[in-house]
């Protein structure tokens, strides 16, 4: 087993996760995170509407558009990969935690045509500190289709800081002005 791999198994001594009393309940559309947002903003990007499943996990539709291709009439391969990084970022809202992508490794394994609708699975598989582990898989055809994507990562719990810290002034001084985005990351950073 490579390097690589290791570092996305659960190390001995993981705990498994848990999903937070105030999560959405199962079906519920979960919010975007952010506007700007390539993967869950509704103006532009992937537009991913996703929505909580049970446990710590979550589900989304995504269509291939034209726009999406890498071949012709096949969806480009970064493209499916964001649409798993978003989905499996999505898992913070049923842990009311903030966390970013560490590492992601994604596995190929059918070739997507543009039309697909893409059936979105994310789950929390193990949390050790602040690193968080997760798998997702996307399937063609319907929930129970067969396998095209799957992906396994590592998230890392940040603070609101992080944010702060790294983003760009203009676009920070924008969301700080914006009362629902300073209440959606209030109620990220207060966690039992
Ligand atoms: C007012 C504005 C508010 C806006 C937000 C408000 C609310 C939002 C709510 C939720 C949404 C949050 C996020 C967005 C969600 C979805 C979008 C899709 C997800 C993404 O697209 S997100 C972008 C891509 N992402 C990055 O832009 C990360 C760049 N990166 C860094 O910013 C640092 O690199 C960081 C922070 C990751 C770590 O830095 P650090 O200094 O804090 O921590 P440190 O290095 O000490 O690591 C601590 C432990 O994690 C292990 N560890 C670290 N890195 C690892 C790796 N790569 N692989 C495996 N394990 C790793 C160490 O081995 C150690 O493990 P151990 O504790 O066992 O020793």
């Amino acid at each position: 087993m490579s390097g690589t791999r290791t570092a996305l198994n659960p190390p001995d001594g993981s705990r498994a996760p848990v999903r937070h009393p105030d999560a959405p309940a199962p079906g519920d559309v979960l919010g975007g995170h952010y506007e700007g947002c390539f993967g869950c903003g509704q103006e532009h990007g992937l537009r991913l509407e996703i929505r909580a499943g049970d446990g710590v996990s979550v589900t989304a539709e995504f269509t291939v558009d034209p726009i999406h291709q890498g071949a012709p009439g096949l969806a480009h391969g970064g493209v499916l990969t964001s649409a798993l990084d978003e989905t499996l970022g999505s898992l913070s809202w049923l842990q009311r935690v903030i966390a970013v992508t560490g590492r992601l490794e994604t596995d190929f394994l059918r070739p997507v045509p543009v039309g697909t609708v893409l059936h979105l699975e994310a789950r929390v598989t193990a949390v050790h500190g602040r690193k968080i582990y997760s798998e997702a898989t996307g399937r063609i055809g319907g929930p129970d289709g067969p396998v095209a994507v799957r992906a396994a990562a590592v998230f890392i719990e940040v603070k609101v800081d992080h944010f702060l810290k790294n983003g760009r002034p203009a676009e920070i001084d924008a969301a700080l002005a914006d009362p629902d985005q300073v209440k959606l990351a209030r109620a990220f950073e207060v966690n039992p």
